[in-house]
């Protein structure tokens, strides 16, 4: 069985890949970063270590890798003969590699296999695989999107496992957090369903997307910007900070309200799983940096992202102000990372239209509407303690 991984970054290897390897696949990485494709090809093997006392260390094989700048049809002759496709690259990558993919679906039509093919997109979005779709069929004619639609198909996931930024000697070497959740949304599948240990199917994903970045992306988030604004380098050296846990906490009981109004989640399980997370960020194994957590604040305080998105239902569904979430919110606006481009967009956006404008632009939330007003309410009060 073939497998076709896009990003061949922490989550390609050091989640996706060593699942697929457990599972029994060849997996095929599909990266720009010439360095890893290269040291891939030529051990055919990495390691995966766990971040824990243990240390435990997997050798994860059957793996080989193509540089999609210099080997563009390779890439399509993969897709046209894989038995799956996922994808790591980040959100901000999906229309770009979608390109490729459109050609390689296109190639194993061409070349007659007409055995079904499922293309997950693991990243952390709401509908990460439904937005590549859109990408892929955007420039199909329609007699060729009912062709598509019959023998592909591309299922919504989402995927919780913390990797950090690698800072190893051994450039392949991923060092992952023990824990890990990969969940698939079986009702939007073709063919025979992958037998690969680790995935949960489900029919309806969406409580447990909602669930997971209300929860785990927005509590690293609270601890990333609040963090960064104390002058702290990591997750777990915020989560010390009582002031910084306590935030999070109380932003995590308002995701929390609104999750269990909305999917009717049992309060008392909620309340476990919103601790077992915090255990997770307080694992100094991972000592993971509050920039990589922080990283692309525009994306973050989107409409539907893990700050914007909450807030926003917390207001319809629970009917009053999310203060949590708008200090959260505030504190990610006030992010100014200079490596960061998107922190750096947003500073200057700030710089030349001011607080207000920069709201509009980045939530698209309604001038003066009720979460609007407590943002840059928010907003104000932190420039003033500062
Ligand atoms: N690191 C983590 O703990 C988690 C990350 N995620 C999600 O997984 C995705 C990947 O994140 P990471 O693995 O942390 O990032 P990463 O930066 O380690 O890996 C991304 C990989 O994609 C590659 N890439 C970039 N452009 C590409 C292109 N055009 N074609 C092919 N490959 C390309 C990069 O070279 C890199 O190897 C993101 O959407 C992230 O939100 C989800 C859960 C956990
Ligand atoms: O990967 P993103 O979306 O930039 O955000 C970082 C978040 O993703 C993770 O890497 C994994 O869920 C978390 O560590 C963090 O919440």
């Amino acid at each position: 069985m073939i497998a076709v991984h896009f990003g061949a970054g922490n989550i390609g290897r050091g989640f996706i890949g060593s699942l697929l390897y457990d599972s029994g696949y060849e997996t095929i990485f599909v990266d720009v970063n010439e360095e890893i494709v290269d040291l891939i090809n030529e051990r055919k093997e990495y390691q995966v270590v766990l971040a824990d006392q243990s240390k435990e260390t997997v050798t994860i094989k059957n793996v080989s890798a193509i540089n999609s700048m210099q080997d563009a049809d390779l890439v399509k002759k993969a897709i046209a003969e894989a038995d799956i496709v996922t994808t790591a690259v980040g959100p901000n990558i999906l229309p770009i590699i979608a390109k490729s993919i459109q050609e390689g679906l296109r190639l194993r039509l061409e070349l007659n296999n007409k055995t079904p093919l499922n293309i997950i997109a693991c990243e952390n979005l709401i509908g990460g695989s439904t937005l590549l779709k859109e990408s892929v069929y955007k420039s199909l004619s329609d007699e060729e999107k009912e062709v598509f639609n019959q023998y592909f198909a591309f299922p919504d996931a989402a995927v919780d496992r913390i990797v950090p930024n690698q800072v190893n000697e051994d450039k392949l070497l991923v060092m992952v957090e023990p824990y890990f959740e990969w969940v698939v949304e079986q009702s939007k599948m073709v063919g025979d369903i992958p037998q690969i240990e680790g995935i949960t199917y489900v029919e309806e994903l969406n409580p447990y997307i909602e669930r997971k970045l209300f929860t785990v992306n927005t509590g690293h988030a609270v601890a990333a910007y609040l963090g960064y604004q104390a002058g702290i380098q990591t997750i777990d050296q915020a989560l010390a900070n009582e002031q910084i846990k306590d935030l999070l906490e109380k932003t995590l009981q308002e995701t929390g309200l609104l999750l269990s109004k909305k999917h009717s989640f049992d309060i008392s399980e909620h309340n476990s799983y919103i601790k077992k997370i915090i255990t997770r960020f307080l694992n100094e194994n991972l000592a993971d940096d509050v920039t990589r957590v922080g990283r692309g604040p525009l994306r973050k305080l989107g409409p539907n992202d893990r700050l914007v998105g909450p807030a926003k239902q917390f207001v319809e569904l629970v009917g009053s102000e999310p203060i949590y979430l708008a200090k959260a919110i505030a504190a990610a606006l006030n992010y100014d990372v200079k490596t960061d481009d998107e922190a750096v967009q947003i500073q200057n956006l700030i710089q030349e239209k001011g607080i207000e404008a920069t709201v509009t632009e980045v939530t698209k939330l309604e001038k003066d509407s009720r979460l609007f007003t407590l943002i840059v309410q928010q907003y104000h009060e932190l420039k003033n303690k500062q």
